[in-house]
């Protein structure tokens, strides 16, 4: 099998085509894969460490306001789209994958006018600008929740969540909180605000601090590697100390071994935390981003809320008390967390990576 990935922006639109060509490799030894992604998006460090053949274009995105730079964007997308077929007549894939991002817009679109067949993947519950431009031509619509369904031609769309849970649900994790100065068979409290951190959680954590000094449970903070100093700054101001059971760290590495060990996350509702929390079945406070297009987070949140399998608190909503009230409700309430351990792990797909598989398959 050939195929050539395409996505980039953030890692949430790249994570998914790297899982799905591991499963891939997994299952035919002598596929041969192409990724293209663009020159401004976070793929170019990500994409070479993993040995894929990797090209780029030239995109841009739309920019809100009408300015002149649209018309950039336009002539950067219509040359891109050049090059793409360019590439695609060169490397002859069986199926072109796409995850989302500007420059899978230029490599779809090229692929859909050459008759190669090609498959979406939408991560949200709220369709991207890309996916929604793509729709129309594409052959197969593969969805990360059910609720972005009703956004796309109906004969397309196939549910199959998100491959980076199969390999966080396979995943075997020796990793122990002694690590971190903390003890193992303690609950603990995960709390990260996506991949930077967020200002919001940090300071809701601050506030919680006097609180969390006297509670039974573990607490790790992980503020961001950029708002880390700003954390310890007002800590230090406001005269606060850390009990032996509170960790703050900048991040961690090896995210989905530390989640496997924790016993409820605070967290953003971005799509790839909900699939890797969900394929682990934890219970979770959201607290989902206000400034994404189309607010996807609350409507990603919504999905486990309305299932148990998560509380959500509202930015505006999330201080010391809302954020202390919702941790002792999962972690000094047994029956609680089963209940929604349960639930969250009901919502987790855990085999998406072979479902997707099986989507590209059937297009071929
Ligand atoms: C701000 C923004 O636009 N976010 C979007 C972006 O998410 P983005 O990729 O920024 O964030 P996600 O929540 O989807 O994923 C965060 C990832 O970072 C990892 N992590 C986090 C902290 C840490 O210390 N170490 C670590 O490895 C998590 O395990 C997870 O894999 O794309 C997603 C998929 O389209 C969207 O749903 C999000 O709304």
């Amino acid at each position: 099998m050939k195929v050539v990935l395409s996505g980039g922006g953030t890692g949430g639109h790249i994570y998914p085509a790297l899982a799905l060509a591991k499963i891939i490799e997994q299952k035919e030894t002598d596929a041969e894969f192409l990724y293209i992604g663009s020159y401004r998006g976070v793929e170019k460090n990500i994409v070479p460490q993993t040995g894929i053949p990797f090209m780029q274009l030239d995109v841009q995105g739309f920019s809100r306001s009408l300015s002149a730079s649209n018309f950039k964007t336009v002539y950067l997308f219509l040359k891109a789209v050049r090059e793409a077929k360019k590439i695609l007549k060169g490397f002859q894939p069986d199926v072109v994958v796409g995850t989302g991002g500007y420059v899978s817009g230029a490599v779809l679109y090229a692929a859909q006018q050459m008759k190669i067949p090609t498959v979406i993947h939408e991560q949200n519950s709220v369709a991207g600008i890309t996916n929604k431009f793509l729709a129309r031509g594409a052959t197969k619509i593969g969805l990360g929740f059910e609720a972005a369904k009703d956004q796309f031609p109906a004969d397309k769309t196939v549910l199959i969540g998100n491959p980076r849970a199969q390999e966080v649900a396979n995943l075997q994790s020796d990793f122990s909180w002694t690590s971190y100065g903390l003890k193992d068979g303690v609950k603990t409290l995960l709390i990260f605000g996506g991949s930077q951190g967020a200002p919001a959680i940090n300071l809701a954590t601050l506030a919680a601090i006097p609180a969390f000094n006297d509670r039974p449970y573990q607490v790790v903070l992980v503020a961001g590697p950029k708002r880390i100093d700003n954390f310890n700054r007002l800590l230090a101001e406001r005269n606060l100390t850390l009990g032996d059971h509170i960790k703050v760290l900048p991040y961690i590495d090896n995210m989905p071994a530390v989640m496997k060990k924790a016993s409820v996350l605070v967290s953003r509702a971005g799509a790839t935390s909900i699939a890797e929390l969900t394929a682990l079945g934890l219970p979770a406070i959201l607290v989902p981003s206000p400034f994404v297009t189309g607010d996807h987070q609350t409507k990603n949140a919504s999905s486990l809320v309305e299932a148990g399998a998560a509380l959500s608190i509202k930015e505006p909503d999330l201080n010391g008390d809302s954020l202390v009230k919702a941790a002792d409700a999962l972690l000094l309430d047994d029956a609680q967390a089963q209940a929604m351990e349960k639930q969250s792990a009901a919502v987790g797909i855990t085999d998406a990576g072979d479902r997707f598989y099986d989507l590209i398959k059937s297009v071929i």
